[in-house]
């Protein structure tokens, strides 16, 4: 049997004015989920928490929390406790009593609320400066404070928005892993507004994909990078070569798209789509192949000129460019690319096996 959602967005519609922010927005979200927002700016995203925080009120549709209607239900008034994570300490208390002060606040004793306080900055590794300022903290412990003030009051869903949009690329991918790890132990739902590819897809269990107030894919990362729903998710992920055209069949009757860059052969599975059709076929980069010569044994190819390449630690990026002048991306460790003479300017060829080829709606 499968658990009811612990939040359900239920056709759900957002309009200030005339202009609609969130397009009916269907979306379950599971009891302890790890669930990112991602899109990029002004796509909806904090419409869409700040309507599941109470602090907007959809202007259609039902958001159920525990299978409650909480479209006008205040958050101080819900049976589910849900915490808005803010950035904002106060900088009149130290880190022990920023943690233990929603806890004052419910009229917790002092002894009781310091030892929970203490317990969560030990867990959040930064016991040490309990009794320290605000002023006199990096950004990744102000980070730890904040979230140690969230967590204190155990609630069942924390509600974060660009959290680590201010710390700078190392901090970031620590706290990545931190934040993880604590959502994994705790049990806790997190919904997370992110524009960021790689925070999404390194921490979410599922990710939502949103466009201009719509949901353009809700899925595992594995699933949206393996096979992006549309153009756009594909053209947003960036991860993969896209090749637009027309439907149509081989001479041996195979489906196939007709491209600027070349005939190629679909993948077997799947709708092959209505001849004719407009589509797109989406190639990950790290799926093509690099050939020095033409090969004889492969289903798809395209002669392509080297124009440009970038290096990204264990991996290299390489640009092609197509006679039809379409730049293809090719992404290979080192060894793979080791037997190639790789020079700007030298003609190769590109191949990539009809399965690893994946047809998008434009
Ligand atoms: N109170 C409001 N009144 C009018 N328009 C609003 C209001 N709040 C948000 N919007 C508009 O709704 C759209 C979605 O905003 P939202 O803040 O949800 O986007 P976002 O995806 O979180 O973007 P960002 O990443 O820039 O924060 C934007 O075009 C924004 O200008």
């Amino acid at each position: 049997m499968t658990q009811a959602p612990l939040v359900s967005f239920e056709g759900v519609v957002k309009r200030f004015g005339s202009y609609t922010a969130v397009q009916k927005i269907d979306l379950d979200i599971s009891q302890g989920e790890f669930l990112a927002l991602m899109g990029s700016s002004g796509c909806g995203k904090t419409t869409t928490l700040r309507m599941l925080a109470g602090l907007e009120a959809p202007t259609e549709g039902v958001i159920r929390l525990s299978g409650q209607p909480i479209n006008d239900l205040p958050s101080w008034s819900r049976d589910t406790p849900m915490v808005w994570q803010s950035l904002a300490l106060f900088p009149f208390l130290n880190v022990v009593e920023n943690v233990e002060f929603a806890l004052k606040m419910r009229g917790m004793g002092k002894a009781d609320r310091r030892r929970r306080a203490e317990q969560w900055l030990d867990r959040m590794q930064i016991a040490e400066f309990a009794g320290r300022n605000i002023s006199q903290l990096s950004g990744g412990q102000r980070q730890r404070v904040a979230l140690a003030r969230s967590l204190v009051v155990e609630p069942k869903i924390l509600l974060l928005d660009e959290p680590l949009s201010a710390l700078d690329a190392a901090l970031k991918v620590r706290m990545q892993s931190v934040l993880k790890n604590l959502q994994r132990e705790t049990g806790i739902t997190f919904v997370y507004v992110t524009h960021s590819q790689s925070e999404a897809f390194s921490m979410a269990d599922r990710v939502v994909i949103m466009s201009r107030g719509k949901v353009e894919q809700i899925g595992t990362p594995r699933d949206i990078y393996r096979a992006p729903r549309s153009r756009f998710v594909a053209d947003f992920l960036g991860s993969s070569n896209i090749f637009s055209g027309e439907l149509a069949r081989d001479a041996q009757g195979r489906p196939t798209i007709v491209t600027d860059s070349g005939d190629f052969i679909l993948p077997g599975v799947g709708a092959p789509g209505i001849e004719g059709q407009k589509s797109s076929l989406t190639v990950l980069d790290t799926r093509m192949q690099v050939h020095a010569d033409a090969p004889q044994d492969v289903q798809n190819s395209v002669a392509a000129r080297m124009v440009g390449e970038e290096f990204t630690g264990a991996t290299a990026t390489i640009y092609f460019e197509t006679q039809s002048g379409q730049e293809v991306r090719v992404q290979k460790t080192h060894e793979e690319l080791a037997g190639l003479d790789l020079q700007i300017g030298q003609l190769f060829h590109l191949s990539w096996s009809p399965s690893d080829g994946h047809l998008v709606n434009e």
